[in-house]
């Protein structure tokens, strides 16, 4: 069980409310998407679920334990259970898949080992089964800039999963990919809840969180408007975001 209440974040000079008053409440291996319009607050509600914005107000638990008691940014033991997939994946476009993998994502591995890229031997064949299981393994060896753009996002998921990630927040994660690419990724994410019991909330146009989604949040304003979950929203629900 993952709880949030009372998430609020506070920004800018004027000091505006971007995320407000915010509860939630689910469960591993839920498949999430969220939806709003431009400006509503999607990412920044990812990124504090990822714990890659700091909370104004709120309280967080994962399980339990409690990740985020009064403000700030949770614990760095947190930061690797808890991914954050950005629209463009930030891979290192020189080194291949398999290096992207392994050196791991700002914020969810430590710095010195992304500096030296050091890496275990055991980590190298973890790194092998995950792309395996991604259709990636003939890419491991290809340096990422020679992959499309629906790879780079399994690549980016891989990388989350090898370091640890039970939850990913995943930001628009098949913007730009065409029909196929999108279907891969989302196909993906799904069977990471389905089979892994892992927890994803993912920023989906809306009738891709339809066809994909267990549960869909809709979000105006900073502020959670519904909670789908079960069956497609009413005209009316459509209206409010
Ligand atoms: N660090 C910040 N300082 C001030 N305002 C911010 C900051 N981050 C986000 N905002 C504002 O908060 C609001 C919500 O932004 P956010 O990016 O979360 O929305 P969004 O729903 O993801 O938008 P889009 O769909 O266009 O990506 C926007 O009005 C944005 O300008």
């Amino acid at each position: 069980m993952i709880e949030v209440s009372q998430l609020s974040v506070v920004a800018g000079a004027d000091k505006r409310k971007i995320i407000d008053q915010v509860h939630l409440r689910f469960e591993q291996g839920e498949m999430i998407g969220v939806v709003g319009p431009s400006g509503s607050g999607k990412s920044t509600l990812l990124r504090c679920l990822a714990l890659r914005t700091p909370w104004t107000t709120g309280r967080y638990t994962f399980e339990g334990k409690e990740v985020i008691k009064s403000g700030g940014r949770g614990s760095s033991e947190y930061r690797s259970k808890f991914a954050y997939l950005e629209q463009s994946p930030e891979l290192n476009l020189q080194k291949t898949a398999l290096k992207n993998v392994l050196i791991g994502q700002a914020g969810q591995t430590s710095w010195i080992r992304r500096l030296t890229g050091s890496i275990r031997s055991d980590d190298y064949m973890g790194a092998m089964d995950e792309l395996e299981k991604f259709g990636l393994l003939d890419k491991a060896h290809v340096q990422a800039g020679k992959l499309s753009g629906g790879e780079r996002q399994r690549v980016a998921i891989c990388r989350a999963l090898v370091h640890g990630a039970k939850l990913i927040a995943a930001d628009e994660p098949v913007i730009g990919l065409d029909k196929y690419a999108t279907e891969k990724v989302l196909t993906t994410l799904k069977e990471l809840c389905t089979n892994d019991k892992s927890t994803v909330v993912a920023v989906l146009p809306l009738e891709l969180a339809e066809q994909y989604c267990t549960r869909i949040w809709g979000i105006n304003e900073g502020r959670l408007q519904w909670d789908i979950k079960g069956r497609r929203l009413t005209q009316e629900e459509k209206q409010l975001i």
